[in-house]
């Protein structure tokens, strides 16, 4: 993580905020528990356990908070934990002021939720300050909330049109696509990632009961992972289709790598306030997992270009061995159509091409056809949206996974950079200081 943690309070709960330290951050609450709040996901020594913790729960993992202050935002690096939702909104404000007020409030919710804490007890006349899902402390669990914008928060409701980062448009349709519009796009999207779906959806509750005359939700889509990855060490995580999926991504901890082909900013002919954020592509893509269940291992191997069992690539041994396809010009070893090998062919040319995925797998009930409704809930980020995610998916179109999923919805985003500090918000850059 490039992030910085800093010292800061909630806002809307004095006191509640953490308090930065170099290697760790403590922060106290008030049911007594001390919580070790690593400023850095990998390379940090467990959190120290908590005196209050969920029944049946890893006091440590229920204790960790990540940091949110710093150039950029959390949940792009970070690994993924067990579970992550989206959540795309309109915005109801309707003028400059109101948007810049939603952006602030925003911000607020995100640094306290990310932190933990406990909520005011209120007057039980009137609703209470938090819904409860967690218990009367809130802990972080992982907690990271994501702010990004699409391309229609810069039409002409808010005078933004000039700050419209290059690249951000609306999301087209590619040729195997079926896009369903209750699906797709939105004027913000939220990604929350956490230790726990409760931790996700308990995020989701307070930001929407905070700010109802400003969002209004307009779909949203829950995923997870079999085991989060909690560091990078951990396995790679499977996807529905029982592939390792995550093997040869970017390495996160790289920053040069991170600056040259996931953050944007000027150096990209983006405008100067987008100077740390990133495009955001999400994907809903369906698996047809009956008709997979019935498809030979050995043409699923062929389909992907590695092995089910371990992930090495097909022809090798081990599945982080380095390769590239010099010695395979004619796909004897991986198929010249196979997914690996379209997605990224190693050559000088298509290192540019590479990109940041952070997907999550999601089930959400049957279809229709009485067929099971589950996939890939892909996202990935990049510093050029062409170079990147469009470059790598036109590559793809016609690959023979087609027959097996189906893209129905998501959008294109853009990452807002990080709050610098406490008295910074989400967005800030778009407004006049
Ligand atoms: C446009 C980008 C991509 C989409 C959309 C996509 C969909 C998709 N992928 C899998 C499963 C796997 N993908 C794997 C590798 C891989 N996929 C992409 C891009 C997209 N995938 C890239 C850039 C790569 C890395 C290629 C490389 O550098 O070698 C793998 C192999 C393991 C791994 O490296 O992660 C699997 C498995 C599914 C099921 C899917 C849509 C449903
Ligand atoms: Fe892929």
């Amino acid at each position: 993580m490039t992030d910085k943690p800093r010292s800061g309070g909630c806002p809307f709960h004095p006191g509640t905020g953490p308090v930065a330290g170099r290697r760790g951050l403590m922060l106290g609450l008030a049911g007594g528990g001390a919580l070790l709040l690593p400023a850095q996901a990998k390379a940090q020594p467990a959190p120290a356990p908590l005196m209050q913790s969920p029944p049946g729960r890893d006091a440590g993992a229920a204790g960790t908070a990540l940091p949110f202050y710093g150039p950029h935002q959390p949940g792009i690096l970070n690994p993924p934990p067990a579970a992550g939702l989206v959540a795309a909104f309109d915005v109801l404000a309707t003028t400059p002021e109101e948007l810049q007020r939603l952006f602030r409030l925003l911000t607020g919710r995100i640094a306290f939720l990310m932190a933990g804490g406990t909520p005011p007890a209120a007057d039980p006349r009137f609703p209470p300050n938090d819904s409860g899902i967690l218990g009367p402390v809130i802990l972080p669990d992982g907690l990271t909330v994501t702010l990004s914008v699409g391309a229609s928060i810069f039409d002409e409701r808010f005078g933004l049109q000039a700050l419209r980062p290059r690249q951000l448009v609306a999301m087209p349709r590619f040729p195997n696509d079926a896009p369903d519009r209750d699906w797709m796009h939105g004027d913000l999207l939220l990604q929350i990632c956490a230790n726990t779906p409760a931790a996700t959806l308990h995020a989701l509750r307070d930001i929407i009961k905070h700010m109802p005359s400003l969002l209004r939700l307009r779909w949203k889509l829950e995923g997870f992972l079999p085991a989060g990855l909690g560091d990078a060490s951990a396995e790679t995580p499977r996807n529905l289709l029982g592939f390792k999926d995550g093997t040869a991504n970017l390495d996160p901890a790289d920053a040069t790598l991170m600056d040259a082909l996931v953050w944007a900013g000027p150096a990209q002919g983006e405008p100067a306030w987008a100077q740390g954020g990133s495009y955001q592509v999400v994907r809903i893509i369906r698996n047809f997992v009956e008709r997979w269940d019935r498809t030979p291992l050995r043409e699923q191997e062929r389909i992907f270009g590695r092995r089910r069992e371990d992930g090495a690539p097909l022809g090798r041994s081990a599945e982080h061995e380095a390769f590239d396809y010099a010695d395979d010009p004619d796909g004897q070893r991986i198929a010249l159509d196979a997914h690996i090998r379209l997605a990224n062919p190693r050559t000088a040319e298509s290192a540019n091409s590479r990109i940041l995925r952070r997907p999550f797998n999601y089930s959400r009930g049957i279809t229709r056809a009485g067929q099971l409704d589950m996939g890939l809930l892909f996202i990935c980020f990049q510093a050029d949206l062409r170079a990147g995610f469009v470059a790598v998916q036109e590559r793809l179109n016609g690959e023979p996974l087609e027959e097996y999923i189906k893209p129905t919805g998501g959008g294109y985003f853009f990452v807002l950079p990080g709050a610098a500090g406490p008295d910074a918000y989400l967005g800030q850059g778009l407004f006049p200081a």
